[in-house]
């Protein structure tokens, strides 16, 4: 397997004098509902960039965000976002008890009742950083902001539902559209990473997006598959106790990309992704993540470096950096207490 660290596929760069910075996070946050038999049983911070910069913010890569809200917005967050004084916070209601949602999911339908205003190429710094992460879950993206990222950005991941999201108008509820057809499509020869769930990757031709970048493809409890070019494997999930999947890619894609800057392969990153999935699956909202357990998984990601640096044959068996941090995790694990369900967006004690 030959998936390593993508190389930089933007334009060439004049001489630079500053540093990159690290991380650029675009997308909003928003207010979720979760609803279940007609009641809310929690009301929660979300986004995809809340999640992710979560993850980042507890593994301690450093990360700038872009994000709008509306005058409503009631969380306190380490990134302040750009507040649009007349307008309304993103709003998704999560149904648990609809069946199957416009997206596939058997577990949640997904309506967005309110939307905040789009993230304009304007709203983004002109710095450069290392990783540009493209993470609307609104429809917030727009294909010239996706520009402006590829621009800036020596390497960004795309999560796919900042692309493809369409919303009925009537209930706001979610439906997907093809890749193809998203008004994003010509600049994707210039992105890094592609992340979709296996719902959203039948709406995508893998076979022709493996070409044009590393496409990765998240399965719930299954862990994930990677592809790119002709190599493809599949990355093994950790067990977890499933109380809401809500925020879960956004989690391994946080993952995947603190294993990028850690100078891990893809195959290592995409593991770190799925332990980041799996501990944010056993929560409503946020999870908090467990100090011991990051110190852990620091530190075999260090160990792993060293390792790969010294004998190409640990490169390729990720197997083993997955048994090293099962216990990590494990650890975490035990010493948790149930989470709590949210009720007006107080947050999760644990
Ligand atoms: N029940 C689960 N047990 C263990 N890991 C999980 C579980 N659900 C999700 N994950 C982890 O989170 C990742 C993303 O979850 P997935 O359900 O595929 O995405 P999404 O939340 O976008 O639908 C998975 O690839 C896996 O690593
Ligand atoms: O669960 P997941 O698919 O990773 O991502 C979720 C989005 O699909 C949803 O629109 C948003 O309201 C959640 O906060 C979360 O970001």
């Amino acid at each position: 397997m030959t998936l390593n660290p993508p190389p930089s596929q933007q334009t060439p760069q004049s001489p630079r004098r500053i540093p990159n910075r690290r991380v650029l996070i675009v997308g909003n946050y928003c207010h979720d509902v979760l609803i279940q038999n007609g009641s809310v049983v929690a009301e929660t911070l979300g986004g995809a960039a809340s999640f992710i910069s979560n993850v980042l913010d507890s593994s301690s890569v450093s990360c700038e965000l872009v994000s709008k809200v509306g005058h409503d917005f009631r969380y306190e967050v380490i990134h302040s976002p750009i507040v649009a004084p007349d307008k309304e916070t993103t709003i998704f209601e999560a149904y648990f008890d609809l069946g199957i949602d416009g997206i596939g999911h058997a577990d949640r339908v997904l309506k967005r009742v309110s939307a905040c205003d789009p993230i304009l190429p304007s709203d983004i710094p002109d710095s450069r950083f290392d990783f540009g992460m493209a993470v609307g879950v609104g429809g917030e993206i727009l294909p010239e902001t996706l520009e402006k990222m590829v621009e800036i950005c020596d390497v960004v991941a795309v999560d796919i539902q900042a692309l493809i999201r369409v919303f009925d108008p009537v209930d706001g509820a979610v439906k997907l559209v093809d890749l193809k057809e998203s008004g994003f499509f010509h600049i994707l020869h210039r992105i890094g990473f592609l992340k979709a769930s296996s719902d959203e990757a039948l709406f995508m031709d893998v076979e022709q997006m493996k070409q044009l970048c590393c496409v990765v493809v998240t399965n719930g409890e299954k862990g994930c598959r990677i592809y790119h070019m002709d190599d493809e494997m599949t990355v093994p999930p950790f067990l977890a106790k499933q109380v809401d999947p809500t925020g879960a890619g956004d989690s391994f894609l946080g993952g995947l990309v603190v294993g990028l800057v850690e100078g891990l392969t893809v195959p290592d990153a995409a593991l770190l992704g799925n332990l980041f999935g799996s501990i944010t699956v056993e929560h409503i909202g946020q999870p908090k993540f467990d100090l011991m357990m990051l110190q852990r998984v620091k530190d075999e990601v260090q160990k792993r470096k060293k390792q790969c640096n010294l004998s190409s044959s640990h490169k390729n068996d990720h197997n083993e950096f997955h048994e090293r941090l099962s216990p990590a995790r494990f650890s975490c694990v035990d010493s948790q207490l149930q989470p709590k369900l949210l009720v007006n967006g107080h947050s999760c004690d644990r």
